[in-house]
C-alpha cells in the first residue's frame, strides 16, 4: 500500500513511503474510560516510529493495540481499525496469535524465560509453532542473535542460563527472541528504561540496523532518544494524537503549540 505523501509543516512533500501498518480512528476503552481516542496514524515500512508524550497519555495503550495485546485484558475494548499490510487485524476471523507473530513485542523490563538457556529462549517461539529441526533452529539462533547484536558475546555460551547475562544482554536476547519468528513489525515499549547508558546506547545503535529487516514502533519517555533513533514521531496527550510527522520536523518545527510546549520542556 502506498501512502502518497507526508507533508511537512511548510506543506512540502517530504517522502513517499510504503505503509506497513496504519490505524484509523482507533480507540481503546478500559471499561467506560478511553485510554486512547480516535487515533489515525501511519506506520511506514522499514522506519522507526517513536511515540512520545507525558505519563498516562496512552502511548502503551496504543502500542498494545497494534498486536491485539488488549485481547488478554478483559476490561479493555478496541474500536476503529488497525491495518497490517492493508488488513484490519480486528476483523472477524483474524487469528490474534498469528498477528502477534507478525507484530512482535519487547517490553520495558528484560523478561527472558528465566529457567531456559540463551539458545532455548531464542527458539521458544519457533518451537511453539512446531519447528523442531535442529539445523533450522541453529540457523535461526545465529541469525536472530546476530541481528540483535548479541551473537559475538554469547556464541560460546548458548547453553548458559539466560539469567547469567547482564541486563543489557538480556534485553538484546529478548529482541533476538522476538526476531526469531521473523516478524514484520517490532513494538518496543520503553526498551531501555531499565538499562544503563552503555546498554541503552547499544540498543539504540542496534535499531538503525534492525529497521532494515523490520518496521519498528518505540514508546519512549526520553525525547533525546526519540530524536536519535526515530524517523517519525507521534506526540500523544491525554489519549489523543496531537501531532505526527517526520521526527526532524516535530523537534524543530512542531505545528501544534502543545507539541512545542512538550518538546521545549515547558509542558505543564
Ligand atoms: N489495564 C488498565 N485498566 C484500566 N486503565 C488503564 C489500564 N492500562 C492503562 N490504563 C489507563 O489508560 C491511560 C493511558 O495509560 P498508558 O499506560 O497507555 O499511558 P502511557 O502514556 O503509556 O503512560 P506511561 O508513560 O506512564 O507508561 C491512563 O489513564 C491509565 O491509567
Amino acid at each position: 500500500m502506498i501512502r502518497p505523501e507526508v507533508k511537512t509543516t511548510s506543506g512540502n512533500v517530504h517522502e513517499e513511503l510504503p505503509l506497513r501498518m496504519e490505524t484509523r480512528g482507533l480507540s481503546v476503552f478500559y471499561g467506560k474510560k478511553a485510554g486512547v481516542r480516535e487515533v489515525s496514524l501511519p506506520i511506514y515500512n522499514n522506519r522507526v516510529t517513536a511515540l512520545i508524550g507525558p505519563s498516562g497519555c496512552g502511548k502503551t495503550t496504543f502500542l498494545r493495540a497494534l498486536n491485539r495485546m488488549h485481547d488478554l485484558t478483559p476490561i479493555a475494548r478496541v474500536t476503529g481499525e488497525a491495518l497490517l499490510d492493508g488488513q484490519n487485524i480486528y476483523e472477524r476471523g483474524v487469528d490474534p496469535v498469528e498477528i502477534r507473530r507478525r507484530v512482535g513485542m519487547v517490553f520495558q523490563k528484560p523478561n527472558p524465560f528465566p529457567t531456559l538457556s540463551v539458545y532455548d529462549n531464542v527458539v521458544s517461539g519457533l518451537k511453539l509453532v512446531g519447528i523442531r529441526h535442529k539445523g533450522l533452529l541453529d540457523e535461526a539462533v545465529e541469525r536472530s542473535l546476530t541481528q540483535a547484536a548479541l551473537w559475538d558475546e554469547v556464541k560460546d555460551r548458548l547453553r548458559a542460563p539466560s539469567m547469567s547475562l547482564s541486563g543489557g544482554q538480556q534485553q538484546r536476547l529478548c529482541i533476538a527472541r522476538a526476531l526469531a519468528v521473523q516478524p514484520e513489525v517490532l513494538l518496543m515499549d520503553e526498551p531501555t528504561s531499565a538499562l544503563d547508558p552503555i546498554s541503552t546506547q547499544s540498543i539504540e545503535d542496534l535499531m538503525s540496523e534492525l529497521k532494515k529487516h523490520v518496521t519498528i514502533v518505540i514508546v519512549t519517555h526520553n525525547m533525546q532518544q526519540a530524536a536519535r533513533v526515530s524517523d517519525f514521531t507521534g506526540y500523544f496527550l491525554t489519549g489523543e494524537l496531537v501531532e505526527f510527522g517526520p521526527t526532524n520536523q516535530i523537534f524543530t518545527n512542531p505545528k501544534d503549540p502543545r507539541t512545542e510546549a512538550y518538546i521545549t520542556g515547558r509542558f505543564g
